[in-house]
């Protein structure tokens, strides 16, 4: 049995717990790698946020001769270099990840253990080699992994997730993306720019379903005419078929089942599975220790952090990030890690991470931008008659004129009593961005005329769709308010 003061599993966000506090102590970071790779440093370096987004620019380039048509410059694009795109791309990424581990690796105070692991007690694990480590603190930030859906074909080396369909080989011609979140919209979105045929089916009416109702169905009625989406369709089986004359690699064909129990099929080169991801809390063994599991499969944490077992915390354990966190997001997951590390520290004067006011963005094309309620939520919290809210199109601003924006849409959700915003939600061109002045108002309580009139707005930037939709609330104006 191997002592440490702090084992993390974990090389995701759990890797920024070691901090120079532990530069005296010792120190245990164990991750398996990332399955098709066996990468270090987590999801988000290596099949997740980087990665994707490094697609989703080349997608965007690939796409600009919509836009020039649309100002009077003929562009044409001639075609995408998939090998070169993905090569300059993981040849970046995986510099950074071999670069992470070996950093780690040189550290006299850190051991890494490059292998599956399995919680034994609160506080102790087995690696599959069979050491036995105990540690004085632990922190599970173990991530989450993809569903797949149960169905026969899954093994099928056409069937991908996110976690290895970035790397495959050849651009694919046709491609099935199954699901209408954020995986399968932003892969849509990458795929079909690049020139690939696209389908996406999801199994409901409309995509992106969990966003305001007005935005989710701008957005899914400009998805549909920037690639093919089906509603309505479940897959229900994959098969192989032979290879091409040529040698080349065998498609497959998709089938799929109608909610109205009709038999469709799709011949495509491969399908990406996006589902949803679950917690690997079980793969930790979480619940066999004694920690609570939620019925999704996250790891219950009171409100530092500290993971539950039988409803009480346990001293000096902590989860955070994917496996405990509702929010599967990476600056999430970093917030908590902010707060964890401190916790570890400070075991007298624990914090706890904000929960309100969490953006998050969907780099889709159009790109989605969201934080805090939906309308249908504002109302439900403070009641519909002092709901207001304000549709900004990009299209009625200067900038929007520059672009000739034709569906860019800016959606703030007031309380009309106090002019508090309660949420924001965009749709187009740097809708991430463009979201943030809304994230900051809601997280420092400005409402929203004090934040659109407090501040000068760079004129004619695009940023005048944040400060418009604001204006546009109908609010309050408070005493002296800036003019
Ligand atoms: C395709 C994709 C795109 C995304 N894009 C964005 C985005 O644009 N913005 C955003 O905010 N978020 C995005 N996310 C979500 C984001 O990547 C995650 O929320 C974040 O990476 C979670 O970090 P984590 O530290 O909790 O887990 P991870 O980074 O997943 O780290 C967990 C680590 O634990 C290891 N592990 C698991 N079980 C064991 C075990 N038993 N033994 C040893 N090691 C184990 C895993 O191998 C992994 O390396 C995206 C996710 C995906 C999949
Ligand atoms: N830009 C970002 O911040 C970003 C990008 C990618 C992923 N993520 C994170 O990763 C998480 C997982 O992403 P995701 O897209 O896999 O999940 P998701 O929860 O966003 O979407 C899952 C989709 O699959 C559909 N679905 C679920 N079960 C199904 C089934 N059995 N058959 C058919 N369809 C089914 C759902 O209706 C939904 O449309 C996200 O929730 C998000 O937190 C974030």
């Amino acid at each position: 049995m191997t002592h440490y003061d702090l084992a993390i599993i974990g090389s995701g966000s759990g890797n920024s717990l070691i901090t120079p506090y532990w530069d005296d102590k010792q120190v245990a970071l164990a991750d398996r790698g990332i399955p098709a790779t066996g990468a270090f440093g987590g999801t988000c370096l290596n099949v997740g946020c980087i990665p994707t987004k490094m697609f989703v620019r080349p997608a965007a380039l690939a796409r600009t001769p919509e836009e020039a048509a649309r100002l009077g410059v003929e562009q044409h694009t001639v075609g995408a270099d998939w090998p070169a795109i993905r090569d300059r791309i993981f040849s970046r990424i995986d510099g950074i990840s071999t670069g992470g581990r070996q950093y780690r690796e040189g550290l006299s105070n850190v051991e890494l253990i490059s292998e599956e692991i399995t919680l034994t007690g609160t506080k102790s694990f087995r690696t599959a080699s069979g050491n036995e480590v105990q540690a004085e603190q632990m922190v599970i930030a173990a991530g989450s992994r993809p569903v797949l859906s149960q169905v026969p074909g899954m093994d099928l080396p056409q069937i991908h997730t996110s976690e290895t369909v970035m790397r495959v080989e050849q651009m694919p011609q046709r491609i099935l993306i199954v699901g209408g979140g954020y995986i399968a919209c932003e892969f849509a979105a990458i795929f079909s720019g690049l020139g690939s045929e696209v389908i996406q089916i999801n199994r409901s009416i409309g995509l992106m379903n969990q966003l305001d109702e007005e935005i989710a169905a701008a957005y899914s009625q400009q998805a549909q005419q920037n690639w093919t989406v089906q509603y309505q369709r479940t897959l229900a089986a994959v098969e192989e078929r032979s290879p091409d004359r040529d040698g080349g690699p065998a498609g497959v064909t998709a089938h799929l089942v109608t909610s109205d129990g009709r038999e469709e099929q799709h011949d495509v080169d491969l399908v990406l599975v996006a589902i949803g991801r679950t917690p690997n809390s079980d793969l930790v063994g979480a619940a066999e220790a004694g920690l609570d599991v939620l019925e999704d499969g996250r790891i219950a944490v009171d409100e530092h952090q500290r993971v539950l077992s039988a409803g009480e915390p346990v001293e000096g354990l902590y989860a955070l990030g994917d496996i405990s966190s509702e929010a599967m997001l990476k600056h999430v997951a970093n917030h908590e890690a902010r707060v964890v590390a401190h916790n570890l520290e400070h075991p007298d004067r624990l914090r706890s991470p904000r929960t309100h006011a969490v953006p998050s963005a969907v780099f889709s094309h159009p790109e989605l931008a969201q934080v805090g309620l939906t309308e249908a939520q504002a109302a439900e919290a403070v009641g519909a008659q002092n709901v207001t809210t304000k549709t900004q199109r990009y299209g009625d601003t200067a900038y929007g004129w520059a672009m000739e924006d034709e569906y860019g849409l800016m959606k703030v959700i007031a309380d009309r009593r106090d002019g508090m915003i309660l949420g924001g939600h965009a749709m187009g061109h740097q809708a991430s961005n463009l979201i943030q002045p809304i994230v900051h108002a809601m997280s420092f309580g400005q409402d929203a005329y004090t934040a659109a009139r407090g501040q000068y707005w760079i004129h004619p930037a695009l940023m005048e769709v944040t400060e418009n939709a604001m204006l546009g609330l109908e609010v309050p104006v408070p005493d002296d308010a800036p003019l």
